[in-house]
């Protein structure tokens, strides 16, 4: 089954080491994994080094391939990144900044794919995202939510095997955060290896498959969110006092109480 590995990863960060001997469980396709963890974990920092965004040691292998040997062009054929935080506030329409999105790195990806032109396939990833009603607007124009659905569209629209997600979720209000993981979740199951960050841990346990928690630029720990999210662990990583309640419809809520210390 295609995999992303990735063993004894270690990145640094002004001299400081941020990942440390990184060894994680394979991230599958056909499952949603969604990186959890508190502020300054190295989330980041790990997306940024699978996307070959930061130099590292270690390998970060995909379908057997070492990434780290790959060409521009190739990784842009198998790796579809969305950051933290989008920059591009140009005066390109939409459509057109997803037909400069499949030409990125000089890759492949461009070509016409099934009789389907470049902006044939713009047009479709912005109606799979729900944002049909943008294609002409320019992004100077979009408002914080609108640029990051715009940003999960000029991923999604490469069709990359691996897709990385940094926090897809933060700038939208409940039912487009509810409309992203529900398409992050499908992408998944439609074969592809997606990765996405999120903090909010109830909507981790709602969309992901397999839940890892990292701390320190370690992982704590990692498995089906219902069996990882424990008070302990929340206590230990996230240093808060909190309980773990199960909804009527099996979600897991987390509810925090206090700062552990009680500070
Ligand atoms: N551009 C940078 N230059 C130097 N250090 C950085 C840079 N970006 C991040 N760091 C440092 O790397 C560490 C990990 O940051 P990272 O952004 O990966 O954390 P994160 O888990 O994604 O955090 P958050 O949840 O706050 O977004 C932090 O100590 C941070 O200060």
């Amino acid at each position: 089954m295609s995999a992303l590995n990735v063993r004894k990863l270690c990145v640094t960060r002004d001299g400081l080491p941020v990942i440390d001997a990184l060894d994680l469980p394979p991230i599958r396709a056909g499952e949603l994994t969604v990186l959890a963890g508190p502020n300054a974990a190295g989330k980041s920092t790990l997306l940024r080094a699978i996307a070959q965004l930061l130099p590292y040691r270690g390998e970060v292998s995909l379908i057997g391939r070492d990434l780290h040997r790959t060409s521009p062009a190739e990784r842009a054929e198998l790796i579809g990144f969305m950051p933290q935080h989008s920059a591009t506030r140009s005066d390109l329409s939409v459509l057109e900044s997803l037909v400069v999105a499949l030409h990125a790195g000089g890759g492949l990806a461009g070509r016409v794919v099934g009789g389907q032109s470049a902006e044939e396939r713009g047009l479709a990833a912005l109606d799979r995202v729900g944002i049909m009603d943008l294609a002409l607007r320019a992004l100077s124009h979009l408002s914080g939510g609108q640029m990051q659905l715009v940003a999960l569209a000029q991923v999604i629209v490469r069709n990359t095997p691996l897709i990385l997600l940094d926090e897809p979720t933060s700038a939208l209000d409940m039912a487009r955060s509810h409309r992203v993981l529900s398409i992050a979740r499908d992408l998944a199951h439609e074969g592809r290896m997606v990765i996405a960050v999120l903090h909010d841990l109830a909507q981790a346990s709602r969309w992901a498959d397999q839940l890892m928690v990292l701390s320190h630029g370690r992982l704590a720990t990692s498995g089906p969110p219902n069996e990882v999210l424990r008070p302990d662990l929340l206590a230990n990583v996230w240093d808060v006092s909190a309980r773990v309640e199960r909804c009527t419809h099996g979600n897991l809520m987390v509810l925090v109480d206090d700062e552990a210390g009680g500070r």
